[in-house]
């Protein structure tokens, strides 16, 4: 089974005594999922991504589950003595591809991103748009578990755009997850199974998870440790989740979702205490 990217309690801050970018981050990246990061300027999303592609680590809490990742930053740095070509190539080897399959996957994705024609070209004479299709490509062509996106549009032509919209497409569809942020709300638009809004040191997330069908909902009643944090996976599951006290939570989830709630609840570690199923509607 692919791993399941899992930040858990993850802060981020820069410097001993500086301010907390991140605080406090829960969220799992399941395969197969598309997620997309919002927030206004400054406000850590690029840090989030940063944490996310493994090339930066959190001040505090852990990330596990990491899958084969790659990552497209907001600034690609291309000063570097080699052509388009060879620089993917090798690239394409330190992920795992044999020389013969990076060059060619590495030429392929040149092709399709419509740089094909400056696969010799040294990488510090590309413009600014070729250089952003390098970047993308050399994401791309380990065909990722984790592809991570941080503002890869921008600079690309149109062609090229579409062409990355497919490819993100054939990640997800091949069961690898891909977490992006971009300055165009319509980037997308109606693909991504969750949104999530970077605000104040914490994540909000914009959409109800994917796929939760309206109808019958049943309501759980759990107790954990008084500082337990309910797990990621139970927070995507419920439609609604409340506090009652120290360690106790009043879940509502819909009925076709019960069973997965509970065996999250249960196989939990430590496991959290079932208090209560309660279907409203069997009181009828
Ligand atoms: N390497 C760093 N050293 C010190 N501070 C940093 C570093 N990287 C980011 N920051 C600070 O962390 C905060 C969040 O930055 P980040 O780039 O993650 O935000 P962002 O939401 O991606 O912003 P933008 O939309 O402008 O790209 C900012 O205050 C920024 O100055």
């Amino acid at each position: 089974m692919r791993p399941e990217l899992r930040l858990n309690g993850v802060g981020r801050r820069y410097g001993v005594r500086g301010p907390w970018v991140l605080r406090g981050i829960e969220l799992d990246v399941a395969p197969g999922t598309l997620v997309r990061v919002e927030g206004t300027n400054g406000t850590g999303k690029s840090t989030l991504l940063r944490l996310l592609a493994g090339i930066d680590a959190p001040t505090e809490g852990r990330v596990t589950g990491r899958p084969r990742t790659a990552y497209v930053p907001e600034r690609f740095p291309p000063a570097l003595p080699f052509t388009a070509l060879q620089y993917l190539t090798h690239l394409g080897s330190v992920h795992g591809l044999s020389r013969r399959s990076a060059a060619r996957a590495a030429g392929e994705w040149l092709e399709r991103l419509g740089a094909g024609e400056y696969a010799g070209t040294q990488l510090a004479r590309l413009s600014k748009g070729s250089s952003q299709k390098v970047a993308v490509a050399q994401a791309l062509l380990a065909e990722p578990e984790l592809l991570v996106l941080d503002e890869a549009w921008t600079g690309l032509d149109a062609e090229a755009r579409g062409e990355l919209e497919r490819a993100v497409a054939e990640r997800t569809a091949a069961g690898g997850a891909v977490v992006f942020v971009d300055h165009d709300p319509r980037r997308l638009a109606d693909a991504p199974d969750a949104v999530y809004a970077v605000r104040d040191g914490a994540l909000h997330r914009r959409t109800a998870p994917a796929g939760v069908p309206d109808g019958p909902r049943v309501v759980v009643r759990v107790r954990g440790p008084s500082d337990a944090v309910l797990p990621a996976d139970v927070r995507r599951t419920v439609v609604r989740a409340e506090e009652t006290g120290p360690g106790r939570h009043t879940l509502a989830v819909p009925a076709s979702h019960s069973d997965v709630l509970l065996r999250t609840l249960l196989t939990a570690r430590p496991p959290w205490h079932v208090v209560s199923v309660h279907a409203p509607e069997d009181r009828r």
